[in-house]
């Protein structure tokens, strides 16, 4: 059969002159010496140890804790940092995790490579920067790309865009809603309070305009830092949201007179007074607990492998032979996203405790409730959905404890009320939750004989839903927002349902 060359009449060979005479030969030829220039400069560093010389770590407030800026404009495709850490299996992952205290949270950056669910943990403050690169859910600079050097896998930060000195180095941690960004439907954010006074006075006056809304200013100990902030108020579209919110209603009525008035509602200036109630509503990345499997052995490739396998991953993530390659950025893709092993557990869980016909109809029905809420905070069975889709994911939890005299000194702040997180033993008393628990998990299971092991799995859970739902009573009472669609989202966000909407699909997925 004539190819379409010969069927058109042109010869492969007047073909291949006119691909010569079109340049694109060259264009290749300079694509492929890019890509190995991009290649050789990755594997430097990733062999070396070392991270680049262009960034450095700038504290950004309490809530945020430090950041990597450049400190030279970034070329877009670049390999910009490594995400270091020790290359963990999974089973080694779940071990540590169960080891961790709820003090001592791991940097746990869950991927799947070679066939396999591996993790690095970034625990260990080891003085390199990727560890420290924050996320940015709407305009990322960079990617995170597996690549597979010396037969083991890195992740690995490249620019999507060029990046302009001094500017924070970001990257999207995956669509699930970070406590960071879930009062941000509209691209808004509490302000940043500390528990320094002077600092708040700085900055619960201090908001940011973005195109996307409103973002928390900077506050910093570091005047270059906040140089960049700016004070005052400004109006967005979609109206004013409350820096803080407490569970107990009391404090919040407390908190009415501290109110700052703006063109379109209010915002309340202060956090409160009362710790006990700050400390209510907290919440943090706690690990879940222990899951079984084995240590997948490793068969190290030859030198020739390494150099062919680099990029060998996935397509999106290996295309760095374009000029104008810009990675995808959207979540969607194979890199981050969050990852609950808990979640795991349960949906493993479910298929010997459970089956779809025991779900309680009101539960069935309250899932629907919220399509918003099934993405949240690493609760549900859907990070799980999403896991198997995007392959890698990342599940970043608070820095640990540093060793005395250690230099770093980020405060885990509670989104709302921006004191450190306490143990939720400290919230509320123990049996009392592990009542509450119970009663949910007597709701939700039938089968006693698997309470305890459910009351393990589902603390991280029931505590987190707990605490969601004190917020949402605080929200109702801040909903006095004229805006409705501010309103539907908040409440979307941050409501009773979403409690159940968790449990439900922790426990059954998605039905
Ligand atoms: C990988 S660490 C990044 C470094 C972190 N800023 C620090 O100082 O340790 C992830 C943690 O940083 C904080 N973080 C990251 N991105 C953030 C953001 N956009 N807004 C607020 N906090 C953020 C969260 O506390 C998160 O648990």
């Amino acid at each position: 059969m004539a190819n379409s060359s010969t069927r058109t009449g042109r010869s492969a060979r007047e073909m291949k002159r006119t691909f010569y005479n079109n340049g694109a030969h060259g264009q290749l030829k300079s694509m492929s010496k890019r890509r190995a220039r991009l290649r050789a400069e990755a594997i430097h560093f990733i062999s070396s140890g070392s991270d680049k010389p262009c960034y450095e770590v700038k504290w950004i407030n309490d809530y945020k804790g430090c950041g990597v800026f450049a400190c030279a404009p970034i070329e877009k495709g670049s390999f910009v940092l490594e995400y270091r850490g020790e290359l963990i299996s999974q089973y080694e992952r779940d071990k540590r995790q169960g080891e961790y205290t709820e003090k001592q949270n791991a940097f746990l950056f869950d991927f799947e490579w070679n066939n396999g669910s591996w993790c690095l943990d970034a625990s260990c403050e080891d003085g390199s920067l990727g560890r420290l690169v924050n996320d940015a859910n709407r305009s990322p600079n960079c990617k995170m790309r597996k690549m597979t050097v010396q037969c083991k896998p890195d992740l690995c930060l490249f620019a999507m865009e060029n990046i302009q000195a001094e500017s924070e180095i970001t990257y999207n941690y995956g669509e699930s809603l970070w406590p960071w960004r879930a009062l941000t439907p509209s691209g808004m954010i509490p302000a940043h309070t500390s528990a320094d006074p002077q600092v708040n006075q700085r900055s619960t006056s201090s908001f940011q305009q973005t195109p996307s809304g409103m973002i928390p200013a900077h506050t910093s100990a570091d005047p270059q830092v906040n140089q960049r902030s700016t004070s005052s108020f400004q109006q967005t579209p979609s109206g004013m949201i409350p820096a803080h919110t407490s569970a107990d209603p009391q404090v919040n009525q407390r908190s009415t007179s501290s109110f700052q008035q703006t063109p379109s509602g209010m915002i309340p200036a202060h956090t409160s007074a009362d710790p006990q109630v700050n400390q209510r509503s907290t919440s943090s990345f706690q690990q879940a607990s222990k899951s079984s499997g084995t240590v997948p052995s490793h068969q190290c490739p030859t030198a020739e492998q390494t150099s062919t396998d680099l990029f060998e991953e996935s397509s999106d993530a290996t295309d760095y032979d374009d000029a104008d390659y810009v990675p995808d950025s959207c979540g969607n893709s194979s890199d981050a996203s969050i990852i609950s092993t808990a979640s795991q557990e349960l949906k493993t869980m479910k298929g010997d405790s459970a089956t779809s016909s025991e779900v309680p109809r009101t539960l069935s029905s309250s899932k629907m409730s919220s399509n918003h809420c099934t993405s949240v905070i690493s609760c549900s069975a859907n990070s799980l959905k999403n896991t198997s889709q995007q392959k890698s994911s990342i599940n970043v939890t608070p820095l640990p404890i540093t060793a005395k005299g250690s230099k770093y000194n980020k405060k885990q702040l509670c989104l709302y009320c921006k004191r450190p997180f306490l143990n939720w033993q400290d919230i509320l008393n123990p049996s009392t939750v592990k009542s509450l628990m119970l009663q949910w998990l007597s709701v939700l299971i039938k089968d006693p004989a698997k309470e305890a092991s459910c009351y393990a799995l589902l603390r991280r859970e029931v505590t987190l839903a707990i605490m969601l739902k004190w917020q949402a009573v605080a929200l109702e009472r801040w909903l006095l927002v004229e805006d409705p669609v501010l309103q539907n989202n908040l409440m979307t966000s941050v409501t009773a349902n979403f409690a159940k909407d968790c449990m439900q699909e922790t426990l059954y997925g998605d039905m």
